[in-house]
């Protein structure tokens, strides 16, 4: 696997004015000037995201725990981020996360494509899980090191129209031995509209135990 990943966590053409204008607003602050006029980092910091994270690891799974993995090539060969799944830009999960460590919060902008469609012009609910459990998930690993979802708790406030941009805001709540829970809040772009709310917890796990 020599060729450089593709990381989908930045622009392209099919990010429209409002994705593009958050992820202007949170990039331009992953860099901030020193008083020379220098550059340090920000209390920002993207997080890059790829589709093959597995495979991308599969050397370093193959070292340490050879012969106590089985996957078979063909799975390790298909398998897919499911959030990077579809080849079509702007047709799916348009996303770009970014954390914040001195405030404990992670910010998800998420631009919703055409098949994402539950009710009629709106985002399957399933769909926004999804988001918010890949936006908390980040965020509980960015604090905790390797987790699993333990528990997704969803309210549905109102509906998100399909296509639009929504801001998905995650905080972390408490840690409590290998417990790290997490409130999250999908807002539409403006902040003016609650569309969803949702507490999570994440257990931390051993990397052994996942491939176990
Ligand atoms: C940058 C890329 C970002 C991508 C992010 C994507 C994020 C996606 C994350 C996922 O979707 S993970 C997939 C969905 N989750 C799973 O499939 C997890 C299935 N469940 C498990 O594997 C185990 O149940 C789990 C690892 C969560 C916990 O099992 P353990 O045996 O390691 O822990 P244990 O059961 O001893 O529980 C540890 C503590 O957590 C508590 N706990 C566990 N499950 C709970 C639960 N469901 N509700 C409340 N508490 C729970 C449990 O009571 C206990 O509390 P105490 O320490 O206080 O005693």
């Amino acid at each position: 696997f020599f060729s450089k990943p593709r990381d989908f966590s930045l622009p392209n053409s099919s990010w429209g004015p409002e994705m593009m204008r958050l992820y202007e607003h949170y990039n331009s602050q992953c860099e901030a000037e020193t008083e020379g006029g220098g550059k340090q980092k920000g209390p920002w910091r993207r997080i890059p995201s790829y589709n093959r994270s597995l495979k991308r690891k599969t050397s370093f799974f193959c070292v340490c725990f050879s012969g106590g993995v089985y996957l078979s090539k063909l799975i390790q060969s298909k398998a897919r981020l499911f959030t990077r799944s579809i080849k079509e830009a702007g047709a799916a999960f348009e996303y770009v996360l970014f954390d914040n460590s001195d405030a404990q919060k992670c910010v998800g902008i998420l631009q919703a494509g055409h098949l994402l469609e539950g009710p009629p012009g709106f985002v399957h609910g399933g769909a926004i899980a999804t988001m918010i459990d890949t936006v908390t998930g980040a965020h509980a690993a960015v604090l905790s090191g390797p987790v699993m979802t333990a528990n997704l708790n969803i309210n549905y406030r109102s509906p998100i129209p399909l296509g639009s941009t929504v801001l998905l805001e995650s905080s972390l709540d408490k840690t409590e031995g290998r417990k790290t829970f997490v409130s999250c809040q999908v807002t539409s772009s403006d902040g003016a509209t609650l569309h969803t709310e949702a507490t999570a917890l994440f257990v931390s796990i051993s990397v052994r135990k996942i491939l176990d």
